[in-house]
């Protein structure tokens, strides 16, 4: 029997993806979810871990620019890190020790609506003022840009001109919820 993966998770918010994951995996014996890992030591997310268990860390840009958030990874015999809402540039060191193992949800319809500034609500009130049609979400591996690794996966849902940031963050979210756990087990192989 091989041992189970070991998954990391950055975030820097509320973390309901991060949820989504660790119920996924919760009784899984291909995958585990070894860490959830924060820039912003009051996230809600690091609440969610204690739920199931899930042991923390936080950081600082600072700190992750020098190394220390690779020398946890290292440290926990991390296999695929998972970006769920993390907000921070991941920089290149990092992103060539988990080349091809770091994966990133982007809450729009990549190529459109990347890049730095295109995050959280930013994404949605920007889909809105293009009086999209439809908006969707993108999961890709993580490279050395912002939102420009390969994708791996794309659902998309639709919008009118009724809906609010508000109410297109909730479609996507609903999206991102029903997807992004099987798509991670998926590339994982659980
Ligand atoms: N090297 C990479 N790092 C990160 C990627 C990536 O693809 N390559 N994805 C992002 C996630 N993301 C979109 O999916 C994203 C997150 C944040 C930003 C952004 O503009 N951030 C601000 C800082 C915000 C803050 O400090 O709170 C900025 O850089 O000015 C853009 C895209 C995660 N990292
Ligand atoms: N560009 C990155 C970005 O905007 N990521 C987005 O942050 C949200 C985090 O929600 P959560 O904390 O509830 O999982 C998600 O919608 C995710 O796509």
């Amino acid at each position: 029997m091989s041992t189970p993966k070991r998954l990391a998770i950055l975030a820097s918010g509320s973390g309901s993806n991060a949820e989504k994951i660790m119920e996924y995996f919760q009784h899984s014996d291909k995958a585990e979810i070894a860490l959830i890992a924060s820039n912003k030591p009051d996230a809600f997310v690091l609440e969610r871990a204690k739920k199931f268990d899930v042991p923390t860390f936080t950081f600082s840009r600072k700190e992750m620019d020098a190394g220390i958030l690779l020398e946890k990874l290292q440290a926990e015999t991390i296999d695929w890190v998972i970006l769920a809402g993390f907000l921070l540039k991941i920089p290149d060191h990092l992103t060539q020790a988990y080349s091809d193992k770091m994966v990133n949800i982007h809450p729009a319809l990549l190529p459109k609506y990347g890049g730095k500034g295109m995050y959280g609500s930013f994404v949605h009130e920007a889909v809105k003022a293009a009086g999209d049609t439809d908006t969707g979400i993108t999961i890709h591996l993580v490279n050395e840009h912002y939102d420009e690794g390969k994708i791996i996966f794309q659902a998309s849902t639709p919008i009118s001109p009724l809906d609010t940031a508000d109410t297109i963050a909730d479609k996507v979210h609903a999206l991102e919820h029903e997807h992004f756990p099987r798509v991670v087990g998926e590339l994982v192989g659980a």
